[in-house]
């Protein structure tokens, strides 16, 4: 059999993780000896499927089944593309999928399995089987053995470098990592003295390295909620020496080259919003604002919907849009881009000994190489605190990358061992406890406090980009060209560290309008295109809401719109005999509606009363009175005979919440269709009804984690 020459690396990823893990077996691949390249999957354009390669796809699901962002032109090329360009590209091509998902969520790696699918009808042939790693237990689980298999295979089937390949598997085996190089081997800078102090032992680091604020009304202490904190582990199970740690992950490869251009901006200047790194343009379609041409928005009210029982605060904002000419249909979604906080940037940036002030030139260090992209675009060059307040992820999922070169710049050797150490196989089980108190960046710094000088460059390289935060638009005042979100101020008690944890934008945008002057503070935003959990286009059609807390702002929209689809078919008021029967279950904890947290209940209120609304199903989870029916699930359960004959009579399904909530949903609409709904197949025949009804977009859900 001939081999083929080369391996072509494509990625999908929404948060990074396929990005990361891509990244190193890219690195690995050029270290074992293959002619490899690595590509974003909607770069596709850029690369050559002629080239007698094989394919490896890492690919992760997002939303609710959905592809990740830099995926989708990728997807609809492979769907709509000539065919001719398809099979060119892969009829008799070896490919292989490594899929990220999550089982919490219904579609569990559905984007890899379409990806496979498509390929395989389009000619192509796996090599490998797929692999499924779930980021609910631990991607690694998966991860690993599939990566170890991934490096048995590929031999067989790509040509290799044996003389790179030779000295890979001679030094994997002599132990040392094999990828130690570099500084690792010239480390004669770590103090002789340097020893095991700072990765210290459950007991000893609980509590002890809070920096602390001042409470002037108390003269007291407290912990800032910001303040870094250490992680827990046991160092007794470590590898004795550098050496010793068995198969460490490869030094990413360097590719950014970031110098100083000798202009100033003080963070306190930059501080107000990123819109002086970005040419304002005006978009003649709304949609062209997106998170790399964000809007520059303002919000014009506020009001908490909450009274003082609730437990979660839940806040609404009016924002501004006009400028946008943005039509908001019912169902919009907005994503807002949140800085991180200046308690978190500037200790940081002293923390990494950065000057934060200096505008930097950063571009490629070999300009035309495979290996990155420029971390963000910006019209004007920005500086290292407009980087990490703006760009920068602070928080991200632990990731091995960051992890190697955090290594490379620990002066401790038990901090350098414990560090290589988790970005080896051996060291999953490490990785998996430190992983479970999801440590920010600050706090690994903390913990490995030797690690010192990183720089700039390597720090845009391994941290990704900070994410919008989606909401559901609630209300539209189309004459204001205004619309609202309404959300959670998160804020909870970390399950694992008992760290008090803040939401990023909740509670960025409750700082917002806790400002002076907070109308004038650009808030920046983009609105979401495709939405497709919308009412139907049928005003006649029935619908079913379920939703938890929250959940229940799109359904506000939803309503909203068919009351003025009522009014405008010649209804009035009242709305009776023109729309479809529409019944909302609505989860929320306390009885109480003017204390508690019965969000948007004057305006339902007015929809049952304008018949727009023909069924308000309330469920109360802490009401002692109410013991069986605690749960929206329940509700369903409850009403079941009901709600199985408006699904038999064409009702369109919508559940908004949690991703437990959605998945109890799923399994009460399962119950109570095999009970009611005298489905043929049995429990199987449920089931593909139940997948039929989503095909067709009559049960559709909008769920977070
Ligand atoms: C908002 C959100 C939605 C998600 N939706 C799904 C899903 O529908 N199916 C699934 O299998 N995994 C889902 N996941 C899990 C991700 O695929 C998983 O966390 C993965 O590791 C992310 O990889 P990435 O960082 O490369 O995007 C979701 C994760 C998030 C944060």
């Amino acid at each position: 059999m001939t081999l083929a020459s080369c391996i072509k690396l494509l990625y999908g990823s929404q948060t990074g993780n396929a990005e990361s893990i891509s990244k190193h077996l890219y690195e690995e691949a050029l270290a074992r000896g293959f002619d490899c390249s690595l590509a974003v999957l909607d770069d596709y354009e850029k690369v050559s499927f002629t080239d007698n390669c094989v394919l490896v796809i890492v690919v992760s699901t997002t939303g609710d089944g959905d592809f990740p962002d830099n995926t989708t032109k990728f997807f609809r090329w492979t769907r709509r593309g000539k065919k001719e360009d398809l099979v060119a590209a892969f009829a008799g091509k070896q490919f292989t999928v490594l899929a990220l998902g999550d089982t919490n969520y219904t579609n569990f790696c559905q984007t890899g399995k379409r990806i496979e699918r498509r390929l395989l009808e389009l000619g192509a042939t796996t090599f490998l089987p797929k692999g499924m790693a779930d980021d609910g237990t631990g991607l690694e689980q998966v991860v690993d053995p599939w990566v170890s298999n991934l490096w048995k295979t590929l031999p067989t089937i790509v040509a290799q470098d044996i003389e790179k390949a030779k000295q890979f598997d001679e030094k994997a085996t002599a132990s040392a990592s094999p990828f130690k190089k570099a500084k690792s081997e010239t480390s004669t800078d770590a103090p002789e003295t340097s020893k095991p102090a700072a990765v210290a032992t459950a007991s000893a680091v609980a509590g002890a390295s809070a920096t602390e604020v001042k409470n002037d009304d108390a003269m007291e202490t407290t912990p800032s909620p910001y303040a870094p904190s250490k992680v827990a582990f046991d160092v007794s199970t470590l590898p004795k020496t550098a050496a010793d740690v068995i198969g460490a992950a490869m030094i990413p490869t360097e590719y950014l080259s970031v110098s100083e251009s000798g202009v100033v901006r003080e963070p306190a200047i930059a501080k107000k919003s990123l819109f002086h790194l970005f040419e304002q343009k005006t978009a003649n379609d709304p949609f062209e604002y997106t998170a790399n041409n964000l809007f520059s928005s303002r919000i014009s009210a506020h009001r908490y919907l909450t009274g003082k029982k609730a437990l979660k605060q839940v806040l609404e904002v009016t924002l501004d849009l006009k400028d946008m000419n943005w039509s908001v249909q019912p169902g919009g979604v907005v994503g807002i881009l949140a800085p991180n906080p200046d308690e978190v940037v500037l200790p940081l940036l002293k923390r990494l000994d950065i000057d934060g002030s200096k505008v930097l030139n950063v571009g490629f260090l070999n300009p035309g190489s495979s290996v990155g992209a420029l971390p963000f675009v910006t019209d004007a060059p920005y500086t290292a605190y407009e980087a990490f307040r703006y760009f920068l992820d602070l928080n991200p999922p632990l990731r091995k990358p960051l992890l190697r070169v955090m290594a490379e710049y620990a002066t401790d050797e038990t901090e350098r061992i414990s560090l290589l150490h988790l970005t080896s196989t051996a060291g999953a089980s490490l990785f998996k406890t430190i992983k479970q108190a999801t440590p920010s960046f600050a706090d690994l710094l903390e913990t490995f406090q030797s690690v010192r000088g990183i720089p700039v460059n390597r720090i845009l390289e391994s941290l990704t980009r900070l994410q919008p935060r989606f909401y559901s638009i609630s209300q539209i005042d189309e004459t204001a060209g205004t619309a609202t979100v309404a959300f959670n101020i998160v804020e909870y008690t970390h399950s694992v560290t008992g760290k008090s944890i803040l939401g990023l934008c909740s509670n960025y945008l409750e700082n917002v309008i806790k400002s002076p002057n907070y109308e004038t503070i650009p808030v920046a935003l983009f609105p979401k295109p495709n939405v497709v959990f919308a009412p139907p286009k049928e005003i006649a059609a029935p619908m079913i809401l379920i939703a938890a807390g929250t959940g229940v702002t799109p359904f506000v929209s939803f309503l909203q719109s068919r009351a003025n689809s009522a009014r405008a078919e010649g209804g009035g008021d009242i709305a009776d005999g023109i729309l479809g029967e529409t019944t909302l279950i609505h989860g929320r904890r306390f009885k109480d509606a003017a204390e508690g947290d019965r969000i948007y209940g004057a305006e339902l209120d007015a929809y049952v009363q304008r018949r727009v609304l023909t069924s308000f199903i309330e469920v109360l989870s802490r009401d002692e009175e109410n013991t069986s029916v605690k749960y929206v699930q329940d509700a369903i359960v409850l009403h079941g005979a009901r709600i199985c004959k408006s699904i038999r009579d064409g009702a369109y399904v919508y559940v908004c919440g949690g991703v437990e909530m959605a998945r109890d949903v799923h399994a009460s609409l399962l119950k109570v269709l095999g009970e009611h709904a005298r489905i043929e197949g049995g429990e199987a025949g449920v089931k593909t009804y139940v997948k039929a009804l989503a095909t067709e977009g009559r049960y559709l859900k909008e769920i977070w984690s």
